[in-house]
């Protein structure tokens, strides 16, 4: 057939490459297609991927190609360029006249383009037909608690506002919505006004006075659209203008500046009187149980990227200034219109009211396509409460939305010969350019999972922010392709196809709502675990706690005890210093001591008398030491005055046997003396406690230590003596037995010629001097002077005749055991 014969590739040339004859725009497509293959992968609108993204579904694109009108059959548009393959298959021709079809001659470009949609309604499809095939489920998804958007997207004067709103009694898919809602909610709806939408999708509890301001502004628009709908019957002349009225553009004033034969259109549909869908039929068995709902509409449109509220004035036959509307951002950064109107509709009467009352306000013109264009897009939303009107305050359990978009028409703005439809016409263009961008971006982000993810310029227009919830996974989005099947505008036809074949590439965010879900789930097992482990921590801090404050109670009663001891102590220790300064003074008079320390202060009285005792008992051996120490250093010099040696010997004898019972004595005094002191002060430390007592008693110990080596040393030194008698008492009895003729009491030195008497004894003194210990010389030297035997007498036999008793007595003790040691201070100490 002539028609698939590509034209590019008879005058393309040789230098080009061949194209293939059909361009196919659309993913999932077989490239290659034939007229064999009319079935495409595109059976229900439904094309899925694979690897992972069965459970996503693309967004759905409808198209729908109106008819030609009669004027545009006369025209000649009618030349078969709009081919519907099959239900989602569209083939394109390029008429002659195009521009797609010069430059397919060039070869730049193909004459026939295929697209995919997923569902194609044709110009006889009547506007029940579209409607039960794309809305009714939305408005189904709708009531079980979704967000759904639909939008018209096409060429002006495609048929996008007759889609959407109607004309005469073909009612669009607004009104059939808002009948088919209200019929579903049959005794379902909330009668109070005391809960209202607020922001992206809040609710607010309204205050009395509140209510009463929402009950008035909903009579006003309700009553001044039935005043205006009176107005406009009664006033031929009016009513005559509304056909064919053109309008000098909306500068941003509403009212009779926008009022058009689109209004009247509506109008003729006074009520809203439509064929019973399905889903009305079907009633409210599947709504939620004990769930009431309330219904709000608003109205806005978008004209010159500003922001018009279409229900805050009241449909005004003046014109006026219209207030702009800001977008804001809720805490989460979902954006919403600031300050919009929000009227509360009780059926479906009421809710078509509000919307031709908007449609007053909206912004029309003529173009050189459209006698009534719209040029701005327009958005109509319907949000509905889910209450529990028996839950604490009745607040809504959910809220979800509908909204109905009707993009304006792109269009050439070449061909626009006003200033303000060429302004007009570009913003159009820039935000539809915009909405395709972020279109495309989603496509390339959802295709393209292992790139770094496109930055989706949903804030470049005013447009695509409000939108911005639909593509980001909190709802789905719906888009209806209109075409106009004229051949004159086939190139724009075209563009907004490819457009639209983007779209068709785009799946729903689901993902991206498990994504969320899962997510939300992850936060809440985490804040659970979260909290676990706070109270686990917090209960280990309390433990831990309470441990160091019982601790530090104990510890506080310890020390609080230890204060109380020490002070008992600080105060007995007082009153023992004080008792014993007393009894110092008072000598062993009485004592005022209380009554239940007397035993233990008598205790320590008697030690302190014994202690005195033994003081005075040592003070009398010491004394008594002298005593003996000064009679043998009186014998020792009677020893030296030459005289009676026997007697003299005797005495000393005497004197040391003497000297040796009272050393003994005193031995015995000391051990005492020690074990008296031991007991003293044990009592004295057990019953006192007292510093100063025990530093007493150190002291007297330390004295009684001094006191026993001082005894040692004399025993040692009166045994020296006694040894050193013995060797005199020898040397006088040799003497004696050597010289007969001497007086028998003679005690004089030697007569041996060349030989002295001294000289003898300095050289027994040195002789002995080396059997000495060192250490006892000085002191013996100190009490004795050298004068002793020489060795030469000590080795002379002693003759048994001249033995005298002195004499006999040293020999005697010379064979008795020597001296048991002496006790050295040191033994008591250490066992003390
Ligand atoms: N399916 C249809 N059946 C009958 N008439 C239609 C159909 N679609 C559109 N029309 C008519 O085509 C004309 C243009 O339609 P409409 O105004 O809806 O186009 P539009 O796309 O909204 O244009 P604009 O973008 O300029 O507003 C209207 O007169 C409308 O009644």
């Amino acid at each position: 057939m002539a028609v698939f014969e590509s034209t590019a590739a008879e005058h393309g040339g040789l230098s080009r490459p061949r194209l293939p004859e059909i361009s196919v725009i659309s993913p999932g497509l077989d490239p290659r297609p034939t007229t064999a293959e009319p079935k495409l992968a595109v059976k229900s609108g439904l094309v899925r991927q694979g690897s992972g993204e069965e459970n996503t579904e693309r967004v759905k694109v409808y198209l729908r190609i109106r008819p030609l009108t009669e004027t545009e059959r006369e025209r000649g548009e009618e030349q078969g360029c709009v081919a519907v393959q099959d239900e989602g298959t569209l083939l394109l021709k390029a008429p002659k006249e195009s521009q797609n079809m010069r430059t397919a001659e060039r070869g730049i470009t193909q004459s026939m383009h295929k697209f995919s949609f997923s569902k194609i309604f044709g110009p006889e499809t009547t506007q029940q037909q579209f409607y039960e095939s794309t809305m009714k489920t939305m408005v189904k998804d709708v009531l079980q608690g979704e967000n759904r958007l639909l939008y018209t997207y096409g060429v002006t004067n495609s048929g996008k506002t007759y889609t959407i709103q109607g004309s005469g009694r073909e009612t669009g898919l607004l009104p059939r919505a808002l009948a088919s809602l209200f019929r579903k909610l049959q005794g379902r709806l909330y009668g109070a006004m005391d809960l209202k939408p607020v922001m992206y999708q809040d609710v607010r509890q309204l205050e009395p006075g509140e209510v009463r301001v929402e009950e008035i502004r909903r009579n006003s628009l309700l009553k001044e659209e039935l005043t205006y709908s009176i107005y406009m019957l009664q006033d031929e002349n009016l009513t005559s203008r509304r056909v064919g009225t053109t309008t000098n553009g909306d500068s941003g004033f509403g009212g009779l500046s926008s009022t058009s034969n689109i209004a009247s259109q509506l109008e003729d549909t006074d009520s809203v009187c439509l064929e019973p869908d399905s889903l009305s039929h079907s009633g409210g068995d599947d709504l939620e149980e004990g769930v009431q709902f309330s219904i709000w509409v608003s109205f806005y449109e978008i004209y010159n990227e500003f922001l018009y509220d279409l229900l805050d004035a009241s449909p005004s036959l003046q014109p006026r200034k219209r207030v702009t509307l800001r977008l804001s951002d809720d805490k989460q950064g979902n954006p919403y219109v600031k300050d919009l109107t929000w009227i509360q509709v009780r059926s479906a009467e009421e809710a078509w009211k509000i919307l031709r009352a908007g449609r007053r306000n909206q912004s029309f013109a003529s173009t050189h396509l459209n006698q009534n264009s719209s040029r701005s897009h327009s958005i109509f939303s319907i949000r509905v409460l889910h209450i529990r009107p028996e839950a604490d305050s009745g607040q809504a359990m959910h809220i979800s939305e509908l909204t109905v978009c009707d993009l304006a028409g792109s269009e050439r703005c070449k061909e626009q010969r006003n200033g303000e439809r060429m302004k007009e016409a570009n913003n159009i263009n820039t935000s539809l350019l915009t909405l395709g961008r972020c279109i495309a971006a989603l496509r390339h982000n959802q295709n393209n999972k292992s790139r770094p993810p496109q930055v989706v310029p949903f804030r470049d227009s005013k447009l695509t922010r409000v939108l911005q919830g639909f593509f980001c996974g909190r709802g789905t989005s719906s888009m209806v392709v209109n075409i106009n099947p004229c051949a004159s505008i086939y190139d724009e036809t075209l563009q907004a196809l490819k457009f639209s074949a983007i779209a068709t590439q785009v799946r729903h965010s689901c993902a991206l709502l498990q994504a969320i879900d899962v997510l939300k789930r992850e936060v809440q097992r985490q804040r659970e675990e979260k909290e676990i482990l706070e109270a686990n921590v917090r209960e280990q801090v309390v433990s831990e706690m309470m441990e160091v404050i019982t601790g530090m109670q104990d510890g506080f009663r310890c020390f609080i005890s230890i204060h109380h001891f020490s002070q008992e102590r600080d105060q007995e220790i007082e009153a023992l210093s004080a008792a014993l300064e007393k009894n110092k003074e008072a000598g062993s008079g009485p004592t005022s001591e209380p009554q239940g320390d007397a035993p233990r202060r008598s205790q320590r009285l008697t030690a302190q008398t014994e202690l005195c005792k033994l003081r005075a008992e040592l003070d009398q051996c010491r004394a008594e030491l002298l005593t003996k120490t000064q009679e043998l250093i009186k014998l020792k010099m009677q020893l030296e005055v030459p005289g009676s040696t026997g007697t003299l010997t005797g005495a000393a004898d005497r004197k040391l046997e003497e000297g040796q019972r009272n050393l003994r004595q005193l031995r015995l005094d000391l051990q005492r003396l020690g074990l008296d002191l031991q007991s003293g002060e044990r009592a004295c430390c057990r019953n006192t406690g007292g510093e100063r007592l025990r530093q007493a008693l150190n002291a007297a110990d330390e004295t009684l230590v001094k006191q026993d080596q001082i005894l040692v040393e004399l025993q040692n030194g009166l045994i020296l003596v006694k040894a050193d008698l013995r060797r005199k008492a020898d040397t006088l009895a040799q003497t004696q037995a050597t010289r007969p003729q001497l007086p028998p009491s003679g005690f004089s030195a030697p007569t041996t010629p060349g030989s002295c008497k001294k000289r003898g004894c300095g050289a027994a003194a040195s002789c002995d001097a080396e059997n000495r210990p060192p250490q006892k010389r000085p002191f013996f030297q100190s009490l004795f002077p050298t004068r002793t035997p020489t060795r030469k007498y000590n080795t002379c036999p002693v003759e048994e005749p001249n033995v005298t008793p002195y004499s006999r007595i040293l020999r005697s003790r010379q064979r008795s055991p020597p001296p048991s040691p002496v006790t050295t201070p040191r033994t008591l100490r250490g066992k003390y």
